[in-house]
């Protein structure tokens, strides 16, 4: 090994947590390094949440514009997917990250390229791909930032098969004839959202009873909805037991508990994310390698001074904005302990703690219609023991959603605590309810009273007349 080359900061893993790091602590006069084995930027910005979105966006504005009166009749016909996937590769920077080295160079901070390993105690070891070393030393920190990857279960002929994961589903270059795709969750909807409207035929087998299954049940069962009706097959409560795939290019068949076989031309395997700790020298400073990294709400590793973890590593929220808030909150506490402060301001909600993973945690599905939530569902309010009461609201019947689309179905909750009469958490689904979500965020961050929020008077005739309907409803009984 070559002699250590010392840092304030050095973090492992440049995909939008780490990033956030190295923005914190550049911006607290820290010399830093970015060590990252394949692209800055991460999985967020290749892919997932951003070659995620490009490829839904047209779909979910098609289905839009066909529920709007004298404009249903010009979108009719198919999408152009040839220039829905160049728009997406656009997006997805055509998996290239020279505009990220460049910001990363505008601010000062040091790219190692190539895999890092913790070396003990305040070091990271790097091999580049060109078979170089080099270590680097931290005088201050090292955050681990290294995201998660799909995981593939274990099933008779899978390997084989050549499944699709969340990286394929995002970057692929045409659209499968028929696409199957096993999971219930986020990616599974979202894939077969993007994927049903750009042409292909999708069926999604699903292990458990509803799509969605964090999210209020209604959710689930509005976008389950949505989907049948553009032609998508749902199946609830089916096992996979085995796939099947001979040859190279042929169709794959997919054979389910009871014996049933279902043919695809592409299997998505949507079924989760494992931490990417098997070979990052967790070993090196007593830390178990390929479990997730717990943190305390500092993003501080318990025992470990100089050790922090952000982004989905930690599994406190498997979210891209949820990561840089942690990243915010962790360089915080670094500079803070860099400049010798001596008390860190660690009460809940203070500057160095990330409190809204846990009260006030926000997530998009963007499916058609989108599902949108903050805080706590109902079931995890009362599963927590809190007194509560559900407020549930019709949004057709809001004049905003009407005009908005013809035919608008969605449906709308808020949960409130009745001891504080504030908001835990609130659900909105419908065609664009993606946009109601942040006054339902600082609603519930702020803790804002019932009694304040009657004064917060939505415009006409927007959608947001929800919140004017949800408090009547609470109001009324
Ligand atoms: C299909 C899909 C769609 C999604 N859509 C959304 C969305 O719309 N909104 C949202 O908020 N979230 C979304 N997510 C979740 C989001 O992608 C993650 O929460 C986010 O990418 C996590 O960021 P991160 O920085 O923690 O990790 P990552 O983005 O995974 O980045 C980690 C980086 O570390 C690097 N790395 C790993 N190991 C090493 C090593 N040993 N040495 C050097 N570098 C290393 C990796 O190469 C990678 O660049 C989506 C996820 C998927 C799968
Ligand atoms: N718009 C967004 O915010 C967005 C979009 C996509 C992904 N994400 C995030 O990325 C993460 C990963 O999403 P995901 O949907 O891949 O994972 P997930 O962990 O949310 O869900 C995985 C699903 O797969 C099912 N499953 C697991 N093994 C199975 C098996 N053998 N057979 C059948 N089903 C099986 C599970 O029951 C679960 O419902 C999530 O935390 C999600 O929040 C966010």
């Amino acid at each position: 090994m070559t002699e250590a080359v010392e840092y304030d900061v050095v973090v492992l893993g440049g995909g939008p947590a780490g990033e956030n790091v190295v923005d914190r602590a550049r911006a607290a006069g820290l010399s830093t390094a970015l060590v990252e084995s394949e692209l800055v930027g991460g999985e967020c910005s290749y892919w997932a949440c951003v070659p995620s979105k490009a490829l839904l966006r047209p779909v979910l504005a098609r289905a839009d514009a066909r529920r709007v009166p004298g404009l249903a009749g010009a979108v009719g016909g198919p999408l152009d997917t040839a220039a829905v996937l160049a728009h997406r590769d656009y997006w997805a920077s055509d998996w290239k990250d020279q505009g990220q080295i460049d910001w990363l160079d505008s601010i000062g901070a040091h790219v190692y390229r190539g895999h890092g390993r913790l070396y003990g105690v305040r070091k990271v070891a790097v091999t580049s791909p060109e078979g170089e070393h080099h270590v680097l030393s931290a005088r201050h920190a090292v955050v681990i930032a290294t995201g998660t990857r799909a995981v593939v279960p274990d099933l008779p002929g899978i390997a084989d098969a050549r499944p699709w994961t969340s990286r394929e589903a995002t970057s692929a270059q045409e659209a499968p004839g028929r696409l199957l795709i096993v999971g219930g969750s986020v990616v599974a909807a979202e894939m077969a959202t993007a994927w049903q409207g750009l042409g292909s035929q999708v069926t999604v087998l699903v292990r458990g009873s509803r799509l969605l299954p964090r999210m209020e049940p209604f959710a689930g069962e509005l976008v389950a909805d949505a989907l049948r009706e553009a032609g998508a097959v749902i199946r609830t409560e089916v096992a996979v037991e085995a796939v099947v795939r001979d040859g190279s290019t042929g169709p794959v068949t997919v054979v389910l508990e009871g014996g049933e076989t279902l043919e695809g031309d592409e299997l998505l395997m949507a079924t989760g994310r494992s931490p990417r700790t098997e070979d990052i020298g967790l070993d090196t400073v007593g830390l178990a390698p390929g479990e997730w990294i717990g943190v305390d709400d500092s993003c501080r590793v318990p025992g470990h001074d100089w050790l922090y973890a952000v982004g989905d590593v930690n599994h406190r929220a498997l979210l891209t904005h949820q990561g840089k808030y942690q990243a915010r909150i962790a360089g915080a506490v670094i500079a803070a302990r860099a400049a010798g402060e001596a008390e860190l301001d660690t009460a809940p909600w203070g500057a160095h703690v990330a409190t809204a993973d846990e009260r006030a945690l926000p997530q998009v599905v963007f499916t058609d219609p989108e599902a949108a939530a903050v805080g706590l569902s109902l079931a995890e309010a009362e599963g927590a023991g809190r007194r509560v009461r559900a407020v549930d609201y019709d949004l057709a019947k809001v004049s905003g959603a009407g005009l908005y689309a013809d035919g608008y179905r969605g449906r709308a909750r808020m949960v409130v605590d009745l001891d504080r009469e504030v908001l835990l958490g609130a659900t909105f689904v419908g065609p664009g309810a993606a946009e109601l979500l942040h006054a339902a965020t600082i609603a519930v961050a702020a803790e804002v009273p019932i009694d304040r929020l009657w004064h917060a008077v939505p415009a006409f005739p927007t959608i947001s007349e929800i919140w004017l309907r949800l408090l009547e409803a609470y109001r009324q009984a």
